[in-house]
């Protein structure tokens, strides 16, 4: 099965003003999905960042990309290095940790990966979990992502969420959510508020639910010290704390005096790093990412890695639409070392999405598909709305700090230490 063209189509959805460590998130969100076809109606899907620079690469990439055999991911990604070279692409948020050349080749070959899994499970009448193994669960639990959030943005109508900016705000927004998806355990994005108020929300769904795994994520806004003394407070509270610090160093001295776990989707997101944190002690559990990991088999040997030194599993996301949800599954499915719930912003997308019939929660997870493939298919007519919405909407890159600056606080400085 060679491949005939791969098509790059960038789009933009609506998104609501989340808060983070890095300012806001503007009206629109953006996302490239990439389309790998053979020929005779197979095409495999694949969903990647919308931002500018990683779109220019992907498409110098996609046209030299044809005439290679969809089974050989590995000949494939060698491509994608030789012509991604020592290119760099890094974002404007800085949420998912520093850019590198060896990043920026992961993140460009990860949705053509995933689209050759797509066509290879299609070509065999197999799910993509079955090319990863075999899956080990039937459905993949997902985790209450709770932002705090301003009500709308300027000049638009306030969204079914609302406004969250207080304790009793935050566990309204977790109620919804969990009567909405049945979720089982709760992730706070934190980085916005000083850290005692963060934690007093984080107190108040501990009240509200006595039995939900809770996790808080400040995105490396806090010092050392600070770190030190809310890990301390919050002995008991969480299952994990996410990225409280700066640095492999900074989570190493934290991670020290610290009861509970340290996550991290920030200090570790390449293979190379891992050496120095696993040495440190940095980390005892890494957010996996098949976005910027290379994709679901590098995903797997990440889970792989992890398990050989003790470390723990979750799963990381960004606004994310049907066909990232999918990926995220089958590898969930697959990987037995995924220790907690993954994270995903679907709620937040409010029910939009590319994929005619987007995969559904039931009781806070996925039931994983079991169809060819990876089980979801686009739906052309959304794809090209959301291509207008992307040429119109004026946004060609994610950067919460100057949105925040320009439409809610101008005094915001987006510094890392910040408390
Ligand atoms: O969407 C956001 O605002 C999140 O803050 C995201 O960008 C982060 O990368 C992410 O969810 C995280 O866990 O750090
Ligand atoms: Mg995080």
């Amino acid at each position: 099965m060679k491949i005939r063209e791969v098509r790059i189509t960038p789009i933009a959805f609506p998104d609501p003003p989340l808060l983070n460590a890095a300012g806001v998130h503007q009206p629109w969100a953006l996302r490239t999905i990439v389309e790998v076809d053979c020929g005779d109606g197979l095409v495999g899907l694949g969903e990647t960042y919308g931002d500018a620079p990683h779109l220019k690469l992907m498409r110098a990439v996609a046209p030299h990309l044809a005439g290679h055999d969809v089974f050989a991911t590995t000949k494939i990604q060698r491509a994608v290095q030789a012509l991604v070279g020592e290119k760099d692409a890094p974002d404007l948020h800085g949420l998912t940790g520093r850019s590198s050349p060896e990043k920026t080749v992961s993140r460009v070959f990860s949705p053509i990966e995933v689209a050759c899994l797509d066509l290879q499970g299609q070509a065999t009448g197999r799910p993509v979990h079955d090319l990863l193994g075999g899956a080990v669960r039937d459905a993949v639990p997902f985790s209450a992502y709770l932002f705090y959030k301003y009500a709308a943005h300027p000049g638009q109508d306030e969204d079914p969420f609302g406004e969250a900016l207080t304790p009793v705000q935050i566990v309204a927004q977790a109620g919804r959510m969990i009567q909405q998806y049945g979720f089982g355990s709760i992730k706070l994005k934190g980085g916005v508020f000083p850290p005692d108020e963060e934690l007093a929300a984080v107190r108040a769904l501990r009240e509200a639910f006595p039995d939900h795994p809770l996790r808080i994520d400040p995105n490396a806004v806090w010092g050392v010290e600070t770190s030190q003394r809310i890990a301390a407070e919050a002995d008991g509270l969480l299952e994990y704390l996410e990225d409280p610090t700066p640095g492999r160093a900074g989570m190493a001295e934290v991670a020290k005096s610290a009861s509970m776990p340290l996550a991290t989707n920030m200090c570790v997101v390449a293979f190379d790093h891992l050496p120095e944190a696993i040495e440190l002690g940095s980390v005892q559990v890494i957010l996996s990412d098949h976005h910027y990991w290379g994709g679901l088999r590098q995903s797997a040997r990440l889970a792989g890695i992890c398990q050989t030194w003790g470390i723990g599993l979750s799963m990381h996301s960004n606004s994310h639409l049907g066909i990232s949800l999918a990926a995220m599954t089958h590898l969930g499915a697959a990987v037995p070392e995924l220790s907690y719930a993954a994270d995903t912003h679907t709620p937040w997308q409010l029910g939009v999405d590319v994929v005619e019939t987007p995969l559904r929660f039931v009781d806070g997870a996925v039931p994983v598909p079991t169809g060819p493939g990876l089980g979801v298919t686009l739906d052309r007519d959304a794809l090209a709305r959301m291509h207008e919405d992307y040429l119109r909407c004026g946004v060609t890159e994610r950067d919460d700090t100057t949105y925040m600056r320009r439409t809610f606080d101008p005094e915001f400085r987006n510094t890392s230490p910040r408390w």
